[in-house]
């Protein structure tokens, strides 16, 4: 039996279509007793036509048809609210899952395309002090077919506009790496020609720093990019603000990510969240780009989203621009982060925050 049908503990035996990869779903056709040729039928279905109902697969007998309801999902999923943007168009969804955990997801439209940022765990157990995703802790990770899931909803959306998702940032509530083999799987998955076909360059991982996973993810080598949730020039902040750097300080952290490079030839992405008065000053941007130096890099800043539980001051539109020109100034290549979606709320992890509490 497949990998994933292991890994979803405490639900039905059933099996998740957009789990499986086509050679998988052709054995599990087979192992209920069907052609295997069927499955690329399935597959068409699934990821071009991607219908939401099994119903609707006219070119598969009934019989069959019968087999994959009684047996598998398709959609497990439900949409309980979604938030268009008046200013940009970001949409911001809030699914219920099959065990009725509830996850975002936010469809950003860019210029260059859309891009759809993806959660990878119900919740987080980080602790990390300026995120909303980790005030309830975790509550479990997402299966692989979710993570897709998320995609295709998005996908769907655009559809009626005849565009595309061309890329996706896993960058949603949860530590990715600590939900590795799904994360790995989900990568597979929407890359695969006879899938999604998004191309690696087109998919970014953010993680908080998890060096063992970092170094595994290396020897994988692939053209994905990794981002690193930096935050901070030194550790003395950064294990203020983030609690795994008391495990991995920035030196062995910034070592994992010299390797990931050397490995994949891929630059790194370094996300620094300005707050006001803890981590925003000059000297700081100095002391940031004296540990960068030498690494091929580049830094996202974003002025911290407001989580009222937390509150930490923005960095002033005036200093986040100091800040940049400073890092400039000693060569690191840097961007300040263009805010999305800023009038449909909330710092990440906080429409499901606000959705668990009304229904609590
Ligand atoms: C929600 S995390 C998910 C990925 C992964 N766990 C990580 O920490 O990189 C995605 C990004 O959002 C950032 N983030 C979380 N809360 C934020 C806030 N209140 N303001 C700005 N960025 C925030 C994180 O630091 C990280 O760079
Ligand atoms: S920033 Fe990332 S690792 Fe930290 S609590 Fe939020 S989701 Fe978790």
């Amino acid at each position: 039996m497949t990998e994933q049908n292991t890994q979803s503990k405490g639900r039905e035996p059933w099996i998740h279509l957009y789990g499986l990869t086509l050679a998988e779903l052709r054995t599990w056709l087979e192992e209920q007793g069907e052609p295997g040729y069927r499955a690329a039928q399935l597959f068409d279905w699934m990821y071009k036509k991607r219908v939401t109902s099994v119903d609707a697969m006219t070119n598969l007998p009934k019989a069959l048809r019968n087999v994959i309801r009684e047996r598998a999902r398709l959609v497990t999923m439900e949409e309980l609210t979604r938030q268009v943007s008046k200013k940009d168009g970001t949409t911001k969804f809030l699914f219920r899952l099959f065990d009725g955990a509830t996850v975002e997801t936010v469809l950003m439209r860019h210029s260059y395309g859309n891009s759809v940022c993806v959660s990878s765990q119900v919740g987080c157990h980080m602790g990390c002090q300026f995120c909303a995703s980790t005030l309830g802790g975790l509550v479990r990770n997402l299966e692989a077919g979710e993570m897709v899931e998320q995609v295709l909803a998005c996908q769907r959306m655009l559809d009626q506009e005849g565009q595309r998702v061309s890329s996706v940032v896993v960058m949603g509530s949860g530590e990715p790496l600590e939900n590795y083999g799904a994360t790995l799987r989900f990568i597979r998955l929407i890359t695969a020609d006879e899938g999604l076909r998004i191309g690696q360059r087109h998919i970014t991982v953010s993680t908080s720093g998890m060096v063992p996973a970092i170094r595994k993810l290396a020897e994988e080598r692939l053209q994905i990019t990794l981002a690193v949730s930096l935050h901070a020039p030194n550790d003395e902040v950064r294990s203020r603000l983030m609690p795994i750097n008391r495990a991995y300080p920035i030196a062995v952290l910034l070592e994992a990510c010299r390797e990931y490079w050397e490995k994949t030839g891929r630059r790194l992405t370094f996300e620094y969240a300005l707050i006001g008065g803890i981590n925003d000053r000059l000297d700081q941007a100095d002391e940031l780009a004296d540990r960068l130096r030498g690494l091929p890099c580049h830094v996202n800043l974003i002025p911290v989203n407001y989580v009222p539980e937390r509150r930490f001051d923005r960095t002033p539109r005036r200093q986040v621009e100091a800040f940049r020109e400073r890092l400039e100034r000693h060569g690191i290549s840097c961007t300040v982060r263009r805010e999305m979606g800023a009038d449909i709320a909330a710092a990440c992890g906080q429409l499901r925050a606000g959705y668990e509490l009304t229904e609590a």
